[in-house]
């Protein structure tokens, strides 16, 4: 660019010089003097020329004038010269500084992609010499994923000769990525093969940081708003969403959920004796404890101190709730390590169903807490379904406790009394003593209703024995009567196996009766039995030793252990009624009872199914080699004048009036 170019000769120097046809003036000269003055004027070299020429030929004035004005016009278009180059170069100067302090990478390319020029920005940005640039393909520095694309884009500009390309990945010489917005442009050319593309690399790395940031943040904000900071699990807000959710979609397609709130047994003492910070240590064990057992649809969230709350979606069967909870119950055998000691946690659970406890959120959030309220009451470490007893409100239930001890007082309970037959004759087998609290104003009141009530008011070891009292007296009364009915089950709580007395005083009862201790069996529910083991094995065997029998009740709820089975001094198993319910109609079921059936006689136990209600349940169930059974298709619970007359009336042959009675 700094080289000048003289104006063209041919137009400025006088023709009298160059022309080989001589005129008037320029004949005298000799060639050689021609000769050596055009060499002095192509050297610039006016001076030398103008000398030759006028001693060659001192008349030639024209010819000199010419040269003068020749000399002065070149003089003037040197000058002219020499300012356009100096603009020239202030402007590509210009250009170089703008080009370079561009913000922007710049990237010149031509048609095969390489690199023709690059400012500084760019250098900098690829961490690249100039000399790197150059000869380098453009492709080279898109990362693969993205190099096709770019290509592509280049291939097709469009009718303006651009494309934007936005958030490209590019890759740094270190091997690095940034994320940039390319832009490409092709630069006007009049020959298609000097054509050169220049591509504005704008670095969006920032912007991509900037809402790669944003994004991580909301999420953050989203999840500390939807999770418990100590635990990780669902908090509050995020179960009310999923339980409305869960309500929704049970509705829509009729499933069955359930709730299940658990409640840690004696947290505040660990908060209050190892302090609060082991407190945390245990919430954080215990929500890894519960998550472990759940499935992936379901939700797990802690509301709040020791209490959480588990949502199980879509359970078909009320008892695989129960054996969930079972596994619950059972993860909390381990112990957990608190400051390098281990220390053994309890909970009590409540669980409320959907629908049938409840059709809306706040029921059944309320209902699952009262049934976890029941358990805490009823010794802790264990669940219980809600049971709409458990809802009367805290008004009512003073008065029904202030009912209860009055009628202890005035003995206002009852037996009732379901017959149990032999599911192949229909002989009458025994009967089960079923509780009645006959209320003075609200009538005849069931035994879910109270006996709870009277576990948690210490009034079951009075009540309870009362009841095997009244049922033994009655069955002396029967035998009076003439009516033979051979088996008295009358149910145990398993409180009152607590107590080391229970055995004496039923020994003073059938004492004081007179019944044959083998004709009295006590039923002790599956499910509290497991829960309180160790103790109800030395119970249950001095009870035993009485020689009465012993039956568990609610067999398949409870989950027992085999081993732990085998060690109990057990006669019979009561097959659950809920297994019996779908007989014939869910294999399932079939199976279970199949199942229980086939243990029950491995164990050596005589197997007697409740709640038959159908003949073909019966049918299935002698099939399948249970033998007793009980359920409305034999009776209801009636009362004991009217056991008697239908039983008298409709079992002949099972009136011995003439027997022994109490063989
Ligand atoms: N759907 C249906 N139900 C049937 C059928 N056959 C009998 N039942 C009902 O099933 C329950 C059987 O008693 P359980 O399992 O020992 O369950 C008893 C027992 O655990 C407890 N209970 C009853 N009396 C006493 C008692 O004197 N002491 C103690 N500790 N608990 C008692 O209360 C529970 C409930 O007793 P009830 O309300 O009398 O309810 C009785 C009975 O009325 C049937 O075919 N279909």
């Amino acid at each position: 660019m700094t080289d000048r170019h003289p104006p063209s000769k041919s137009s400025v120097i006088p023709p009298e010089l160059t022309q080989a046809t001589a005129t008037s003036t320029s004949t005298t000269l000799t060639h050689d003097v021609r000769e050596r003055a055009l060499a002095a004027l192509r050297a610039h070299r006016f001076d030398l020329a103008e000398a030759l020429l006028s001693s060659a030929d001192p008349g030639q004035e024209v010819l000199i004038e010419n040269l003068r004005i020749y000399q002065a016009e070149l003089e003037i278009q040197n000058d002219e010269l020499l300012q356009s180059q100096q603009r020239t170069q202030e402007s590509l100067s210009r250009f170089s500084s703008f080009f370079n302090t561009l913000p922007i990478a710049e990237i010149v390319i031509d048609r095969q992609g390489l690199i023709y020029e690059a400012n500084l920005t760019a250098q900098r940005l690829f961490r690249l010499r100039p000399t790197h640039f150059h000869q380098h393909f453009f492709g080279r520095l898109i990362t693969e994923a993205d190099r096709a694309n770019v290509i592509s884009a280049w291939g097709n500009l469009r009718s303006d000769g651009t494309v934007i390309l936005p958030e490209v990945r590019f890759r740094v010489a270190d091997d690095t990525d940034f994320i940039a917005d390319l832009h490409i442009a092709s630069i006007p050319s009049l020959d298609a093969s000097t054509q050169h593309y220049v591509c504005a690399i704008i670095d969006r790395t920032e912007a991509v940081q900037q809402r790669q940031r944003l994004r991580e943040t909301s999420e953050r904000l989203d999840y500390l708003a939807h999770h418990d900071a100590l635990t990780g699990l669902a908090n509050r807000a995020c179960f009310q969403e999923r339980l409305e959710q869960c309500l929704q979609r049970a509705k829509r397609y009729q499933r069955q959920f359930a709730l299940l709130f658990l409640d840690l047994d004696r947290f505040k003492e660990v908060n209050d004796t190892l302090g609060h910070h082991i407190g945390d240590v245990l919430l954080r064990q215990v929500a890894a404890v519960l998550s472990q057992q759940i499935r992936d649809v379901d939700t797990i969230a802690r509301l709040g101190g020791d209490e959480f709350v588990i949502i199980l979606e879509d359970v078909p069967e009320p008892r695989f709730i129960a054996h969930f909870v079972n596994r619950l119950l059972e993860a909390f055998k381990a112990p957990f390590q608190l400051d390098g000691r281990e220390f053994f946690v309890t909970a009590s659970i409540g669980i409320s169903l959907y629908p049938d406890d409840g059709t809306d959120l706040e029921t059944l959030v309320r209902r699952a807490d009262i049934a976890m309220y029941q358990t805490k009451k009823s010794g802790r470490n264990g669940f219980n379904f809600f049971a709409p007893t458990m809802s009367v409100g805290a008004v009512e239930r003073l008065h029904l406790e202030h009912d209860l001890r009055l009628a202890m007082q005035r003995n206002e309970f009852m037996l009732y009394y379901q017959p149990q037959v032999d599911l192949h004759s229909g002989k009458l087998i025994g009967v089960e003593a079923l509780c009645r609290w006959q209320h003075p104003q609200m009538g005849v009141l069931l035994p879910n209703l109270f006996i709870p009530m009277a576990e948690d008011l210490g009034l079951i070891d009075e009540l309870g024995l009362r009841m095997v009292e009244m049922g033994c007296r009655q069955m002396m009364a029967w035998d009076q009567a003439g009516l033979q009915v051979p088996r008295l089950a009358v149910n145990l709580s398993v409180r009152e196996l607590e107590r080391s007395q229970l055995p004496q005083q039923i020994a003073d009862i059938l004492q004081r009766t007179g019944l044959n201790p083998a004709r009295l069996e006590l039923e002790v529910t599956e499910s509290k039995l497991m829960r309180h083991a160790d103790m109800a094995i030395q119970a249950l065997n001095a009870l035993r030793a009485l020689g009465i029998t012993l039956a568990i009740d609610d067999f398949g709820t409870g989950y027992s252990s085999l081993s732990y089975l085998k060690r109990l001094p057990l006669h019979r198993l009561k097959i659950d009624r809920s297994f019996i319910r779908d007989l014939t109609h869910d294999v399932n079921d079939d199976s279970i009872a199949r199942a229980i059936i086939a243990l029950g006689h491995n164990l050596g136990f005589e197997v007697l199914a409740e709640g038959i209600e159908s003949r073909e349940q019966a049918e299935f169930l002698s099939g399948e080699g249970c033998l007793e059974g009980q359920g409305y298709l034999y009776s209801r619970p009636m009362t004991a004048d009217e056991l008697q007359l239908h039983w008298q009336a409709t079992l002949e042959p099972h009136l011995k009036p003439n027997a022994p009675p109490n063989a």
